[in-house]
Formats: structure tokens, C-alpha cells, sequence
């Protein structure tokens, strides 16, 4: 089957040729024999695994740039055959490169057998006025419904990835070559805002920043980069570090032809933050609904984020004079309820169940656990803290930490 982003691009790319559509990028092909008779690529045959390498578990030999201004080394790691031969590339630290080594994710057998399938997407490609291309659904989709489960293409550590240091560049450009034809010609396929380095400005327009191995790394999913940012999204993502899946699930249902959604920052910020945030890290000015929307309704959700975060910061008080209440976890879902922030909900759940638990209404609290327990699993993964959290207190409440934590002795 072809992969989605195919589909979608199939006019252009045969339209154009690679050096008018690219044009300052040369695609080197690994295996002359995928090349087949027709002028568009995206008929090619599943990539064929790379033989036996000595570099194990990495199929090319590793070439590293001395930062001489910070004394650190960084090297380019690739394994072609990564996750059913989408391929990574890591451009890191050694020492960062020994731990991934033995992630579940290079070491145990059939960990990605469901990631990385575009087989038949609930989704397709299409073009949004202003914004470039975005994903919108092409059937109904429920809360907790999987998108997109993918590995990311490349890691990059975030004080290798120097935008204006040329050398960099020559390294980076080594991480998307050493990949599969058919993951280069993906990567290719997402948007750069600027002029430049073609692969440089597609890590930067695409990458989200995450901790890796405790240390902030660029993370490139080029099928969830497809997703645009709306401060009202209707989808959440978790990256589990183990595996390095990264998923995105619906937030809420989603109707046939809607776009989907993504937020590329914390929402839980006035409009004038998040507006300040996009621009200065993403590079753009938002244009989603409430961002365009008029002063009057900007300014209630604004008042609304405020209201959330003096509640949130009242609930995670466990001083003897906490202002948290069970009143205020109801006035808090209800809040997150009315500024449509969907992810929040498990969150919410968890306070409502720990400011229950802590003045001894433990029916109460076990109901808000289960809610958490069902709302957290979609939007933190399975090594959520707090769902272990409430599994314990859903369990036995009277054990658990939070028991009348808030009754006075
Ligand atoms: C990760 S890409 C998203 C997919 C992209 N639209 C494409 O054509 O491939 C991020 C870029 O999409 C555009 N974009 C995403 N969300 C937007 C929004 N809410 N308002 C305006 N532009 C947006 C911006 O140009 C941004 O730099």
C-alpha cells in the first residue's frame, strides 16, 4: 500500500522534477535497484533491509563533530532498519547514544509491530488557505481513537542543532542520507518556512523539543509534523521514551472533513502568551479559530486560563492551609470543560479524586479516580505517574496518601 503523504503529493511530485520541487537538494539513492521504470518514486517497493552491519546496532559507521566552544562531541547514529525499516538517525552525545542502545526499542522483538502504518489512515492530506497542508479526518473519530503511531525519523541533541554553524548542516544532511529512500522521500514531503538548508529548515518548521535521555533533543515525526497547531486542539500526543513511540490520539470526536488538530505549546497561557510563544519558537503568527476570533471572546478565554491556573495551583497545595476543595475540582472541570481544552480533563479527574480522598469521601473519589484512570491512558501513555497514582487510590483510598489529608487533626 502506499504511504498517505504519497497519495496526497502524487500530482506535484510527478509534475515537477526533484531539482525545480528541491532545489537545492540532491536525493542520493541507497539501492540503484529500487528505481523502477516509472518517473515517480512513490511506486517503489518496500525498502529491503540493510545486511548484517559491524556497527551494531547502528547500520553505518558513526562520524562525529567536535564543539570546540563547549568541549562536547556530537555523532550521527543511523539505523536504517529501525522500526520495520523506516530507519533513525541520532545526532547526539556518545554517552546519551550507549543509554539508547538498550531502550526497549533496539532491544525488544516486535515493539513496533503496530507503529508506522499508513496503510489506511482515518485521515488524508489537504491544503488549508494560510496555513499549508493539514491532516483532516476521513471518518468519524472517537475520544481515545489512535491517528498516528510513528517513530521519529531523526533525534536531533538541541546543542548540536546550531541554525547558523554551516558545519552542522554537513551532519545533519548525514542523518537523512543515511535513511531509506522511502523515509527521505517522506521527510521531503513536510514543510520548510524558510529558504536554506532544505533539511535544517524542515527539522526546524517540524520538530517538536522533548527531553531525551534527560536532555532536550528535537524529535522529527514527518506524518504528525502534517498536523497544524490550533489552541483548541482536538487531539493529544504522549512520546513514550522506551519505545519512542509517539502517538496521537482524538481528544474529543472528530467529524468526517475536520481538520485535526495538534497544540505545539502549553494552552493552558493567555492569548497573548501562546501568540508570543508561536512566533518566537515556531515562527508564526496563529490563525487558529480563537486566536481569530473577536476581542470580547479572547479576553473571557483569557480570564478563564487564569481562573485555571489559580485552581490548579489551590489543588496541587498540600500545605496545612491549602485553598483546594472538592467545590473548586468541580469548578475546575467545569472550567476546562467550557475552554474546550479536552486533554486537560484526566488532569482535572486527578484532582477531583485527590481533593475528594482528602476530606474522607472516598465514593467520590474512587468515581473521579476511574474518570483519570480513563482519561489519562489516552493522554499520558501507560507510564503515566498519576495513573499509577489513581489505579492505588481507586484500589484502596483509605491507604492511599491522600486519605483526609485535608480534615484537620
Ligand atoms: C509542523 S508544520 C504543520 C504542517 C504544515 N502546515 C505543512 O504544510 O506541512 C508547522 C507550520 O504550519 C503552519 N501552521 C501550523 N499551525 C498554524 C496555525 N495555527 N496558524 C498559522 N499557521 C500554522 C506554520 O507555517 C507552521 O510553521
Amino acid at each position: 500500500a502506499q504511504h498517505p503523504l504519497y497519495f496526497d503529493f502524487q500530482e506535484d511530485v510527478c509534475s515537477v522534477t526533484e531539482q525545480s520541487f528541491f532545489p537545492t537538494l540532491r536525493v542520493p539513492r541507497i539501492e540503484e535497484e529500487h528505481k523502477h521504470s516509472g518517473s515517480c518514486s512513490h511506486h517503489e517497493p518496500a525498502q529491503a533491509q540493510v545486511p548484517e552491519s559491524p556497527y551494531a546496532p547502528w547500520t553505518h559507521k558513526k562520524q562525529c563533530l567536535e564543539d570546540d566552544e563547549n568541549y562536547q562531541e556530537y555523532c550521527v547514529y543511523t539505523n536504517a532498519n529501525f522500526a520495520n525499516s523506516r530507519g533513525i538517525s541520532f545526532f547526539t552525545t556518545r554517552s546519551i547514544t550507549k543509554q539508547v542502545e538498550s531502550l526497549p526499542a533496539f532491544v525488544r522483538q516486535g515493539v513496533h509491530e503496530k507503529t508506522n502504518k499508513f496503510d489506511d489512515p482515518p485521515w488524508e492530506v489537504r491544503n488549508v488557505p494560510g496555513r499549508g497542508n493539514g491532516l483532516f479526518a476521513t471518518r468519524t473519530l472517537h475520544r481515545g481513537d489512535e491517528i498516528i503511531a510513528a517513530t521519529p525519523v531523526g533525534v536531533y541533541h538541541q546543542d548540536a542543532f546550531i541554525p547558523d554553524r554551516p558545519i552542522g548542516y554537513e551532519y545533519l544532511r548525514k542523518t537523512f542520507d543515511q535513511l531509506p529512500n522511502t523515509t527521505r522521500e517522506i521527510i521531503l514531503r513536510t514543510a520548510a518556512n524558510n529558504q536554506g538548508d532544505p533539511i535544517m529548515e524542515r527539522i526546524n518548521t517540524n520538530a517538536f523539543l522533548g527531553e531525551f535521555e534527560g536532555a532536550p533533543h528535537f524529535l522529527f515525526y514527518p506524518e504528525t509534523a502534517l498536523m497544524n497547531h490550533d489552541c483548541r486542539p482536538n487531539s493529544m500526543h504522549y512520546h513514550d521514551p522506551s519505545t519512542l513511540i509517539h502517538a496521537t490520539y482524538a481528544s474529543r470526536t472528530i467529524s468526517p472533513g475536520e481538520e485535526i488538530t495538534i497544540t505545539y505549546i502549553n494552552i493552558l497561557q493567555t492569548h497573548a502568551e501562546r501568540q508570543f510563544h508561536l512566533k518566537n519558537v515556531w515562527g508564526f503568527d496563529c490563525t487558529c479559530s480563537l486566536c481569530s476570533s473577536n476581542p470580547g471572546e479572547i479576553s473571557t478565554s483569557d480570564s478563564r486560563i487564569r481562573e485555571i491556573l489559580q485552581m490548579q495551583t489551590h489543588l496541587g497545595d498540600w500545605n496545612p492551609n491549602s485553598l483546594g476543595t472538592p467545590r473548586m475540582a468541580r469548578q475546575l472541570l467545569a472550567l476546562y470543560e467550557a475552554e474546550e481544552v479536552h486533554a486537560a480533563m484526566g488532569k482535572g479527574h486527578v484532582f477531583a479524586a485527590l481533593a475528594y480522598n482528602a476530606v474522607g469521601d472516598t465514593y467520590k473519589a474512587k468515581k473521579h479516580a476511574k474518570s483519570a484512570i480513563e482519561a489519562g491512558v489516552v493522554s499520558s501513555g501507560e507510564e503515566n505517574v498519576d495513573l499509577r497514582d489513581m489505579t492505588t487510590l481507586k484500589e484502596n483510598p483509605e491507604g492511599h496518601w491522600s486519605f483526609m489529608a485535608r480534615v484537620p487533626k
